[in-house]
């Protein structure tokens, strides 16, 4: 059994303006129970134009839910217009950042080296980071998912001590499962997710693999999300379109009783 938390994000994507945020927040913390925090880690990650109204809700009213960025710049200032920076969310009290999303891979050209430089930036800065990885549909259909995404592993974690590498958080989200509806087997996410502890434990000591939180993304829904949850490796789920209803996440959330 392992002593990992499990971790349920929900990443909004650029939906919901502030006043949505709060609202949004608002019924998630009404729908949670005392309970449903006990051994679940709750973590909102809205659009930065969200995160101050969403700080001053969970903060003012002690929430149990933690909030986190989308994307965090590689600097901590300076002349980089329309960055924001790892100091700035620290301020507003994010505990995590997400790095390389897929879809930031896909539209804004983020390869290994700025993976590697945001997950530095966000520890520099204590934010844990969410670090994206995974494969897309060629990839999966020539059957090299797991070398593909050990290699996006390998890469943005290049220099990263073992002090902080035991604090990240690693999302596997197959890219063909983004959004699709096609939601992985659990065989799939076991697959890839076993791979990437192996990896760590050859990068850090089993020590630190057995701490690091690997979650699975991709169409995870209050149906389908128990299943995922029981394989050894998974020890969560990165939730985008279904964390944007508070029923379904609520359900993700419980993936115990589903
Ligand atoms: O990209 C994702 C979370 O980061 C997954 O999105 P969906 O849950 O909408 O497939």
């Amino acid at each position: 059994m392992s002593s990992r938390t499990p971790i349920m994000a929900g990443n909004w994507k650029m939906n919901l303006n502030h006043l949505e945020a709060i609202s949004h927040v608002q019924k998630l913390a009404f729908t949670l129970d005392e309970k449903d925090y006990e051994g679940t880690e709750v973590v909102v990650l809205p659009p930065f134009t969200d995160l101050r109204s969403v700080q001053s809700l969970v903060n003012g009213d002690k929430l149990k839910i933690g909030f986190g960025a989308q994307d965090i710049s590689v600097h901590d200032s300076g002349a980089y217009t329309g960055e924001v920076s790892g100091p700035m969310l620290a301020k507003l009290n994010c505990s995590y950042a997400v790095v390389g999303h897929s879809e930031r891979r896909q539209y804004h050209g983020e390869d290994e080296a700025v993976c590697n430089a945001k997950v530095k930036a966000a520890f520099r800065n204590d934010i844990v980071p969410i670090l994206c990885v995974g494969e897309g549909l060629d990839v999966r259909k020539a059957g090299n998912q797991v070398p593909h995404t050990l290699a996006q592993v390998d890469g943005a974690l290049e220099g990263v001590p073992a002090e902080q590498a035991e604090r990240l958080v690693i999302a596997y989200e197959p890219v063909w499962a983004i959004g699709t509806g096609e939601v992985a087997t659990p065989e799939d996410a076991q697959e890839v997710c076993g791979a990437i502890r192996g990896r760590l434990a050859e990068l850090y000591g089993q020590d630190v693999a057995d701490k690091v939180r690997i979650q699975y993304g991709g169409s995870v829904k209050g149906d389908n999300v128990n299943a995922i949850m029981s394989q050894p490796d998974v020890d969560g789920a990165l939730v985008g379109g279904a964390s944007l209803n508070t029923e379904e996440f609520a359900r993700i959330v419980r993936f115990r009783d589903q």
